[in-house]
């Protein structure tokens, strides 16, 4: 009887070690832990404020959130790992402080950017393409990262700010907010992605050559007009329980739906009909084989909250 109990006992110890073996590495494939000892960084602020979501906080309140040589590299590395965590599916990016952002350091471009490299013209222009491709793969990462991000601004969003912005697939504003494509003032054209962005987000030409060659302030009610903003809340409180609600809805949805919306919309935007349509055939070959059509199908057919289907992170 005794030897019975050991081994039943020594039986269950094995199988809940399995079991925990089992569940760490559920975890560690699901990105779970490696979002919770995730990296810290000095300009940003990473959380995980609701399940699912992920905030990035631009974290240098005392200079209004201008965007220093530490910040160019961080962006890199905080959305590549976003895009690799897959218990995260929706991202917020917001400002600390005052402001959400005072565009670039003007201190730090005396550095790379206006003393760059090299003994002849030839040098010194192939160094500074690369400072430039630099800081334009900041940007480029938050579209490239197939999880949604809101951008969530109040008060200044000036140059890069704004160029930040343009690359967010979804934008909120608080009635302070004011938006500036200030790199005409400073001589010089805009280089990390407003005037290739900016365009898609604004429905007007006509505006965004009026904000870029003058150099001229829009208020938030112009940005709602514009389709800059989809939304203009009363203060930061508000707009930023606004923007965790809209990544916390986005969230509860199909990850396989969702993130395959966004990479089409994306491609949409830089092909043409034809070649987006095959892309999307191409793409939903592969993509409706999911078991989230049956299981949100069902749902919508039973007439239940959407909200409590779970889906398998991707
Ligand atoms: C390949 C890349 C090429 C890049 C091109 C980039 C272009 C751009 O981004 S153009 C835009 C440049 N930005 C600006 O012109 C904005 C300058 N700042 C302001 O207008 C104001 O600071 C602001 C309206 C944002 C806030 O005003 P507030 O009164 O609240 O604060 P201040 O007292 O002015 O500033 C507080 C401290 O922050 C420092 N600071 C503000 N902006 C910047 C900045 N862009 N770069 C560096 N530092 C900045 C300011 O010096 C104060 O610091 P301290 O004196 O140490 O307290």
């Amino acid at each position: 009887m005794a030897t019975v109990l050991m081994m039943t006992r020594a039986h269950h110890q094995l199988t809940g070690l399995r079991g925990t073996i089992a569940l760490l590495g559920r975890h560690l494939l699901s990105g779970r832990l490696a979002m919770s000892t995730g990296p810290t960084y000095e300009t940003l602020l990473v959380t995980k404020p609701k399940d699912h979501v992920v905030h990035v906080e631009i974290n240098r309140p005392e200079k209004r959130n201008a965007l220093n040589q530490p910040f160019w590299k961080e962006m890199v590395e905080c959305f590549n790992h976003i895009a690799d965590d897959k218990e995260c599916r929706a991202v917020v990016v917001s400002g600390s402080g005052k402001v959400f952002s005072a565009g670039i350091d003007l201190v730090d471009i005396t550095g790379d950017l206006v003393t760059p490299e090299g003994d002849d013209a030839a040098r010194v222009a192939w160094n500074l393409k690369q400072v430039i491709k630099l800081y334009q793969e900041a940007f480029n990462v938050i579209e490239k990262c197939s999880k949604p991000v809101i951008a969530a601004v109040h008060s200044a969003c000036i140059g890069e700010g704004l160029d930040m912005i343009s690359a967010c697939d979804i934008r909120v504003c608080t009635k302070d907010a004011w938006f500036q494509a200030k790199e005409v003032d400073i001589g010089q054209a805009a280089d990390v992605g407003t005037l290739q962005r900016l365009p898609h987000a604004i429905g007007s030409r006509s505006l965004v050559c009026e904000m870029v060659f003058t150099a001229r302030k829009m208020f938030s009610d112009e940005a709602k007009s514009s389709g800059l903003v989809s939304h203009v809340y009363d203060n930061k409180a508000n707009m930023m329980e606004g923007a965790l609600q809209l990544a916390e809805d986005i969230a509860s949805k199909s990850p396989v739906a969702v993130q395959g919306s966004k990479v089409n919309l994306l491609y949409a935007r830089d092909h043409s009909v034809p070649e987006s349509l095959e892309y999307m055939a191409a793409w939903n070959m592969a993509m409706l084989q999911t078991n989230d059509i049956m299981k949100s199908a069902t749902a919508v057919f039973q007439k239940k909250n959407l909200k409590e289907n779970i889906y398998t992170n991707l």
